[in-house]
C-alpha cells in the first residue's frame, strides 16, 4: 500500500489576486507538552499509516458573496434546509442570515440575565494588570447546555460545522449596552503572548491546540452600531487603533443570524487576519453570543 501524503498551498490561484497563500499540512504529535513538528517530507514513503488528532472540517469559502444551499442533519432532529454565504475568504467569515429562530434567541436571553455580570478578558503578558474595560465594557454568561433548546443549538452547530459537539466550549452570551464595545482581538491564544500563563499553556499544550473556529449568534436587532468588524479583511494591514470600525468588512446584528469565523487556516496555524471587534453599540442593547469551537475535546459538553 502507497499513501501519498499531501503538503502544500492554495497558492497560484491566490498570488494571481494579490491575496496571502493558504497553506495546509499534516503535523505529528510528539509527546504530552511537545509542539507538533510538520510532515514535510514523506512523500513517496510506503505502508505508512497517519493517524492524527486536531484536523477538522473548514467551509470551503470559494469566493466572496458564493451561497451554498445545504441541508443539515442535527442528531435528534428533523433534517433543516439553509444557506451559507461568504463573507470573507481572509480571514474565513461565512454567515448564515437565520439560524436560530425568534424562541431560541429570547430563550437564551430570558435564561442568561439573572446571571450576566462585567465581562472579562484573557490578558497577555505585556498586559497584565490592566483594566479589562480598556478592551471590554459588555456583560458576560458562560452558559451551561442544560435544557433541550440549547442542546438543539449545540447538536445544529456541531451539524453545521462538522465538528464533534465536545470540541464546542458553552456558549459565551453578551449583552452590550448603548456605549459599550470589544476592540479588536484575536480569538485563538498566540502561545508566545501568553508564555507566562500557566493556564493558558496546559489548555492549548504550548501551541498543539488552540480555538479553531467561532459561531457568533446574534439574538437581538440593534438600532444602531454593535457590528462585528474585522479589520484585517482581505488582507489589510495591521490597524493602528483596535476600535476602528470603518475598515475591512462589518456584519451587523440581526436576530437570529449566525457567523462562522475560522481563526486558524486549514494547516492549523493560527490565521492572523482573523482580527475582529464588537463595534460600539450606538443605539439600542445588542444580545449574542460565542460559541468558540476548539480543535479538540474540551469535555465541558458530551457528546
Ligand atoms: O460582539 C461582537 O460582535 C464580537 C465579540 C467577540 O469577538 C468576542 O466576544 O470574542
Ligand atoms: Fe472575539
Amino acid at each position: 500500500m502507497k499513501i501519498q501524503v499531501a503538503q502544500g498551498c492554495f497558492c497560484q490561484a491566490r498570488l494571481k489576486h494579490n491575496k496571502p497563500p493558504l497553506n495546509f499540512a499534516f503535523y505529528a504529535v510528539e509527546g504530552d507538552g511537545m509542539p507538533p513538528r510538520k510532515l514535510e517530507s514523506l512523500q513517496g514513503q510506503s505502508g505508512m499509516i497517519l493517524a492524527f488528532e486536531g484536523g477538522t472540517f473548514v467551509w470551503p469559502g470559494i469566493q466572496l458573496g458564493y451561497r451554498r444551499n445545504v441541508t443539515l442533519q442535527p442528531r435528534n432532529e428533523a433534517s433543516i434546509e439553509l444557506q451559507i454565504e461568504t463573507r470573507s475568504l481572509q480571514p474565513l467569515v461565512v454567515e448564515i442570515s437565520s439560524f436560530l429562530d425568534e424562541n431560541d434567541c429570547q430563550h437564551i436571553i430570558d435564561k442568561a440575565l439573572p446571571h450576566i455580570r462585567k465581562s472579562s478578558v484573557k490578558h497577555m503578558d505585556q498586559d497584565v494588570g490592566k483594566p479589562d474595560s480598556n478592551w471590554r465594557t459588555s456583560s458576560t454568561y458562560f452558559m451551561p447546555s442544560d435544557d433541550a433548546v440549547l442542546r438543539r443549538i449545540d447538536d445544529r452547530v456541531s451539524a453545521l460545522t462538522l465538528i464533534k459537539k465536545t470540541h464546542q466550549e458553552l456558549a459565551q452570551i453578551l449583552r452590550y449596552e448603548q456605549g459599550e464595545q470589544y476592540v479588536a482581538h484575536h480569538d485563538y491564544f498566540d502561545p508566545e503572548m501568553y508564555a507566562q500563563n500557566r493556564d493558558i499553556q496546559e489548555m492549548i499544550k504550548r501551541g498543539l491546540f488552540n480555538r479553531l473556529a467561532t459561531v457568533f449568534f446574534y439574538l437581538t436587532d440593534v438600532e444602531e452600531g454593535g457590528e462585528t468588524n474585522f479589520p484585517r479583511a482581505d488582507g489589510l494591514p495591521q490597524p493602528h487603533d483596535f476600535g476602528d470600525c470603518s475598515r475591512g468588512i462589518s456584519v451587523y446584528p440581526r436576530r437570529g443570524r449566525i457567523i462562522i469565523f475560522y481563526s486558524q487556516h486549514p494547516s492549523a496555524e493560527a490565521d492572523e487576519y482573523s482580527l475582529h471587534g464588537g463595534c460600539q453599540v450606538k443605539r439600542g442593547v445588542k444580545w449574542s453570543a460565542n460559541k468558540w469551537i476548539w480543535n479538540k475535546p474540551m469535555d465541558y459538553i458530551q457528546e
